[in-house]
């Protein structure tokens, strides 16, 4: 019986997760869910962001599966304060989940939600693998004398395994995303990637962009991607940018990968403090992280594709939250998509 240790977060968080975990339990029966407050839900009880026992039940599990952590309740500017995002940070690094993969895969049933046009989102099946326990997340940092610092640091491995990931994801083609004419950590990636890609697979093109010049393709052709790996904060952002082609921040999931123990997958958006707590949050991202979870975490790509397909014959019926433009609930949406399974 897999164990899957849950994490529902702050916000819309638990909203969504419980979605997530009904239709898991719908498409196989025997998971088993070992509950856990994470984020501003872990300082509310106990001062920190995860607790240790916690990160020992979600290193001794099958996977992880997460909300979202944080809201306006536990920001703070105070250097060195306790922040929700503090146990994100912790759970990517000591897992090792440096590979996190962001599927954007626009569902022709919400073509129309998207702010672009049709022809420009039609059959737009893009990777986005976003480099997760490195650069500026993870550099010294501090606040001193009237000036802040944060660092942005890569080494040769963490590039390589990065690039890695990306070239074994790709059919065809990757394109790397850096800011190579200023930063020095980004003409290391790109020579690292470049070196990779040479060595051990020269039958997949590679392409460099810059990330102001992406940023602007993403949305004038983003067709042109298929697999795009970039460093942590600019894959951050690019995503966010991407899951407008999907309609909504709420339908992308993720899947972070790469360590020797479980995975974890949660959504992209956050705790979206604005509408928490109405019941109106769209949980297909968490849902489709919960696919990803049986994938990548429990290797079961038929019950996967049994939630991705309900999710599409669900959105086809014309069921959507507010995000996408409808009048549906949390609750109704996963109901349409439990029908569908
Ligand atoms: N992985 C995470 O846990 C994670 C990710 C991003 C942000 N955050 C945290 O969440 C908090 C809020 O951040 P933010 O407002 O910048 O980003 P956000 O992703 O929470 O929300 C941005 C906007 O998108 C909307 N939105 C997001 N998810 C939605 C969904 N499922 N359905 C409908 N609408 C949705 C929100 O209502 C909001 O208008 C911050 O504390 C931030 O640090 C956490
Ligand atoms: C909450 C925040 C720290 C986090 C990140 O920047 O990694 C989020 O935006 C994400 O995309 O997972
Ligand atoms: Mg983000």
């Amino acid at each position: 019986m897999p164990n899957i240790a849950l994490l529902p977060g702050d916000g819309i968080g638990p909203e969504v997760a419980a979605s997530a975990v009904e239709v898991l339990n719908a498409v196989a029966g025997d998971l088993s869910f070992d509950e856990h407050p994470a984020g501003g839900a872990a300082i509310d009880l106990h001062g920190v962001a995860i607790t240790d026992e916690a990160m020992a039940a979600v290193t001794a599990s099958d996977a992880v599966l997460l909300g979202a952590l944080g809201g306006p309740k536990w920001d703070t500017n105070e250097p060195g304060a306790v922040r929700p995002e503090q146990g994100l940070f912790r759970l990517r690094a000591d897992l090792g989940l440096y590979a996190n993969l962001r599927p954007v895969r626009p569902l022709r049933a919400l073509y129309d939600a998207s702010p672009l046009k049709r022809e420009l989102i039609e059959n737009v099946d893009m990777l986005i693998v976003r480099e997760l326990t490195g650069g500026l997340y993870y550099g010294e940092r501090g606040t001193e004398n009237g000036r802040a610092f944060d660092t942005m640091v890569y080494t040769v491995e963490e590039i390589e395994r990065i690039a890695r990931a990306a070239f074994n994801a790709a059919k065809s083609r990757v394109t790397s995303v850096d800011k190579a004419n200023v930063l020095d950590t980004s003409r290391l990636w790109r020579k690292v990637v470049t070196r990779i890609h040479d060595e051990e697979f020269p039958n997949i093109e590679l392409e460099h962009i810059l990330v102001d010049a992406a940023a602007m393709k993403l949305v004038a052709a983003p067709r042109h991607f298929e697999v795009i790996v970039t460093e942590n904060m600019f894959g951050d952002i690019l995503s966010d940018e991407a899951s407008m082609l999907t309609g909504s921040l709420g339908m992308l999931p993720t899947a972070s990968l790469g360590g020797n123990g479980p995975s974890l997958f949660e959504p992209v958006h956050g705790s979206a403090p604005d509408i928490a707590g109405q019941g109106i949050a769209n949980p297909i991202g968490m849902i489709l992280s919960g696919a990803l979870l049986l994938r990548h975490g429990l290797g079961r790509e038929e019950q996967a594709a049994a939630v991705e397909s309900a999710v599409d014959k669900a959105l086809e019926k014309g069921i959507r939250t507010g995000d996408l433009g409808g009048t549906a609930t949390t609750a109704e949406v996963t109901k349409a998509v439990l029908e569908e399974l």
